[in-house]
């Protein structure tokens, strides 16, 4: 077994990034908002603020009260989709209930949208026409690359079907020509479906949910959780030590996906940049 060290992936790719930058006549820039106290945010967040640092790239983060009504960040939203000096908006999920956010998404000029998450970004994708993909299976989608695992023809199991994870995972997957089985919290026989992967991308949010029973002999195990466990210790819903005995690689929680996601972040952003000072538009036809 081998261990995909994420962290060491997501420096590389964020020292390539830095140099790029530097040949960058427009630095790019990247807006994200926070709205309310949510714990695991406020840190992802400030990752992210330190990769932005670490590579050249301007970044601000607004934190807005927990009390922020839609019409509120509606109207950030729009200012800052108007303002040329950011190429970058992130708006951090989850938001509060009062909040929409398909409303939120949907607001954000798809040129800006470094999450991927604006739905013409994520029509474009499943439509072969990416341009802003989603962040974190954009990422393991590198990590496989780095590590010479080929999709050509495996059997491929993704877990969860989230937007922002689950669902344009397989899709990314299938365009390597993988052969993706989408499962969910209604899967039947989930178990039985798990064991003849040869790969697992695992995004259900459920600590030891992937047990070594659910793993082929030699199989690749990602790992895409960040829960929570008794004692309050960040873990993926991987049962990691079980796993690791007949996984051929694997991924750690932490230093595993998500540095990876935040480096993807980052080259979108720089994307955004090239293409806007470009003169792109996602709302045409231009790739
Ligand atoms: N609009 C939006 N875009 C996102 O990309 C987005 C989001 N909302 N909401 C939440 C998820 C989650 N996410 C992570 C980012 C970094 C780590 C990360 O840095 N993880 C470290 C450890 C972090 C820790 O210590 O808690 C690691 O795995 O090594 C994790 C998760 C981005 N997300
Ligand atoms: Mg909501």
């Amino acid at each position: 077994m081998k261990i995909i060290d994420g962290k060491a992936l997501a420096a590389k790719l964020q020292e390539e990034l830095r140099v790029r930058v530097e040949g960058m006549a427009v630095k790019p820039a990247l807006m994200v908002i926070l709205v309310g106290d949510n714990s695991a945010s406020q840190v992802y967040v400030r990752n992210k603020a330190r990769a932005a640092e670490r590579i050249g790239i301007k970044s601000e983060t607004l934190f807005l009260p927990e009390s922020t009504s839609e019409a509120e960040l509606l109207n950030l939203i729009d200012k800052y989709n108007a303002d040329e000096q950011w190429h970058g908006i992130l708006v951090q999920l989850p938001l509060p209930a009062q909040i929409d956010e398909d409303k939120v998404l949907l607001a954000i000029d798809p040129n800006k949208d470094v999450d991927g998450f604006h739905p013409m970004n994520m029509g474009r994708l499943w439509t072969g026409q990416p341009v802003m993909v989603p962040s974190t299976p954009a990422g393991v989608m590198e990590m496989f690359k780095a590590y010479d695992i080929s999709l050509e023809g495996k059997q491929a199991v993704v877990l969860g079907r989230s937007n922002i994870v689950g669902k344009p995972m397989a899709q990314l997957m299938m365009d390597q020509n993988a052969t993706v089985t989408l499962c969910h919290s209604r899967t039947q026989g989930l178990k039985a479906i798990c064991q003849k992967a040869d790969i697992i991308v695992s995004a259900i949010g459920q600590a030891e949910f992937v047990k070594a029973d659910f793993v082929k002999e030699g199989a690749v195990v990602i790992d895409v959780g960040m829960n929570r466990n008794a004692e309050g210790k960040l873990c993926g819903d991987v049962a990691f030590d079980e796993v690791a005995e007949k996984a051929s690689l694997i991924t750690p929680v932490p230093g595993g996906v998500g540095p990876m996601t935040i480096t993807m972040l980052m080259k979108q952003t720089v994307t955004a940049c090239e293409r806007l000072t470009a003169g792109f538009d996602n709302e045409r036809v231009d790739k």
